[in-house]
């Protein structure tokens, strides 16, 4: 094949490249065309043959599976000559803005070209400019100042926020000052290693390790923590490149080294399991009885059992620790499956790092490998439009591709308020698994094995009362004990009944205050001159409707029960009816300033 060898040529294969982009972002729209599309440019041209150049190897076969023949269909439509259309990795060379982009794209794909076919494509003089190679380059004082960031390891590394601009990772070779290592990264002055380089904010802890600064990719770290947000060591990496005399890195190379780093982050991200939520450790009764089945079959399944698997209920009732144990469970059956548990806060934080360092590309990869991603507490994201919209294609990816995701939540997703209704949906697909306010009987049997748990020997009596006086949710309860147990040892005095009351006078009092939905339609069917026995019943007359509605939105204010809960109190009525009754009286307040008064004191006296 003949390569198009004038410039003129390639800017018009640009052109109709920058027309084909147009025409693929209204066929698949804006969150397509920003995933999957936008990173993608030309990188090089051969007569009837374009290549195009992806940063990532899975973005590559995502894009070869998803797009590659609408590309090469519209393609055609603008020039007929073209026949073939390439996707392949930029690997080595990567890109941080779009004239090093093309030109790193260019030799990537020229390579990759050169490997397949032995054609040389040939690339405009211009695009490979002063930056050979595509690499910033460092001149032992800062950068020649070319776009935001330099390159390296396939990675951008972009100097964000006006701080001085990192050194690349010493992947290729580049004209750094002879005698001056890029180890240690920045100028001469910061030493090797420890030191932040380049911009800092903020100064963020994770996975036990102090980072005092983010690098500027959030990668690139010497791989010593793994996080990418700790201090920079370019130029030593896991490979031991080091600086000036480092090799480039084969495209082969820098995949390895990204699935190292990849799987390295999501060992991190998972760091945080305890290890005391295990299935051994969860007492199973009737109120979690069907979340326990559920996520012990997630956990024992090598294969999808539902997706997702939705656990919801109050706080403190075992969500997190059933999810912990899944991860536990598939880790201890089978350590190669890649297991991601994070809170959807953290979830958020990662994602916003990735967007300010550039970095989107990497944390979709990571995400999108996992075998079973679990998101804990999901109504963080409410109200999060930009997570939302992360997730919910990190979602689409992972059920696409078979994996398992599991999802905590404090409400079922149907009543997730401030979430799109897409993800909603979405997350109501697979089995959603309701955890009940435990019973008496659960919460006797949870209080005995922390007690062995403990070593410590409680008398039945105590635990009888314990499980009687603290009915809200089960950390207060594991407190109490463990409050119970730690002034038994300190003082050394046996546990009696007495001790117990002493010490935790405070917790049961606040305990016995604790509002019941019983008291509320009480008071609330005092207040409006009804029977409370109205509060169950059928009855649809406003005098009646009404005053139940105000009672169900008091009982979703001052109590924290789930709105099912609410429901069956009110005589067995829907979740639904719940939350158009909470709705109807913020509505009716605020057009109403009596009726929101009415509500203010009724509040008041539930409260006092
Ligand atoms: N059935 C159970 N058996 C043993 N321990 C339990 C059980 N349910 C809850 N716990 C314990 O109660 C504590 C709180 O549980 P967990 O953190 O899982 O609650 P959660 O539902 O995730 O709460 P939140 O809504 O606040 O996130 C943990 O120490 C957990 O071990």
């Amino acid at each position: 094949m003949t390569p198009v060898s004038d410039p003129a040529d390639f800017a018009e294969y640009e052109a109709q490249w920058g027309r084909v982009r147009d025409a693929l972002r209204s066929e698949f729209g804006d969150a397509a065309f920003y995933s999957w599309l936008k990173p993608l440019s030309l990188a090089a041209v051969t007569e009837g043959r374009v290549t195009i150049a992806v940063p990532t190897r899975f973005m590559r076969d995502w894009v070869v599976s998803h797009y590659a023949d609408r590309i090469r269909v519209l393609w055609s439509w603008e020039n007929p000559a073209v026949r073939r259309v390439d996707i392949s990795v930029a690997g080595a060379w990567g890109a941080a803005d779009p004239a090093s982009a093309k030109a790193a794209a260019a030799r990537a794909a020229g390579a990759q070209a050169a490997e397949d076919d032995a054609v040389a494509p040939v690339v405009p003089p211009a695009a490979n400019g002063p930056r050979a190679g595509g690499a910033a380059i460092y001149n032992g004082e800062g950068y020649n100042g070319e776009g935001r960031g330099g390159i390296s390891g396939g990675y951008v590394t972009g100097g964000y926020g006006g701080g001085a601009p990192l050194p690349p990772r010493s992947s290729k070779p580049s004209p750094v000052p002879a005698g001056q290592s890029r180890a240690g990264g920045g100028p001469a002055n910061q030493p090797g290693g420890h030191q932040p380089t380049g911009h800092q904010s903020g100064g963020h802890q994770s996975g036990g390790h102090q980072s005092t600064g983010h690098n500027a990719s959030g990668r690139g770290s010497s791989g010593h923590d793994g996080t990418g947000s700790g201090p920079v060591a370019y130029g030593a990496g896991r490979n031991g490149r080091s600086g000036a005399q480092a090799a480039p890195m084969s495209e082969a190379e820098a995949d390895a080294e990204a699935s190292h780093r990849a799987a390295e982050r999501i060992d991190q991200w998972s760091a945080g399991l305890d290890p005391r939520f295990t299935f051994d450790n969860f007492v199973c009764g009737k109120p979690n009885e069907l979340a326990h089945a559920a996520a012990l079959r997630v956990a024992e399944s090598e294969t999808v059992q539902f997706n997702p698997l939705f656990l919801y209920g109050g706080v403190g009732l075992g969500k997190t620790h059933l999810m912990h144990a899944i991860a536990w469970h598939i880790r201890g059956r089978n350590p190669r499956r890649k297991v991601v548990y994070m809170s959807a806060e953290k979830f958020m934080y990662e994602f916003i790092r990735a967007l300010r360092y550039k970095d989107t590309m990497a944390f979709k990869e990571q995400f999108r490998s996992v075998d079973v991603l679990m998101i804990d507490d999901v109504q963080f994201i409410s109200g999060k439009d930009s997570t939302q919209e992360e997730f919910f294609h990190t979602f689409n990816a992972l059920v696409d591709q078979n994996r398992q995701i599991v999802v905590s939540g404090d409400r079922s997703p149907s009543d997730l308020d401030g979430m799109e209704e897409r993800l909603r949906s979405r997350l109501g697909w697979g089995m959603v698994a309701d955890i009940h306010p435990t019973t008496y009987e659960l919460r006797l049997g949870i209080l005995q094995q922390k007690a062995d748990q403990l070593g410590a020997v409680v008398p039945g009596k105590v635990l009888e009362f314990l499980a009687h006086k603290i009915a809200s949710n089960v950390r207060e309860l594991e407190g109490a004990l463990n409050r119970v147990v730690a002034h038994a040892t300190l003082v050394g005095r046996a546990i009696t009944l007495e001790t117990t009351q002493e010490v935790l006078q405070d917790l049961l009092r606040a305990n016995e205050r604790r509002l019941t939905i019983e008291d509320i339609q009480k008071r609330v069917a005092e207040h409006f001159n009804i029977r409370v026995s109205d509060m169950h019943s059928a009855r649809r007359s406003r005098a009646i409707a009404r005053p139940r509605q105000v009672a169900m939105y008091l009982a979703k204010q001052l109590t924290q029960s789930s709105l099912p809960e609410i429901g069956r109190k009110f005589g067995g009525r829907d979740h639904t009816t719940v939350m158009h009754a909470v709705k109807k009286v913020e509505e009716l307040g605020s057009q109403d300033s009596s009726f929101a008064d009415d509500i203010e004191l009724l509040r008041r006296m539930l409260e006092s």
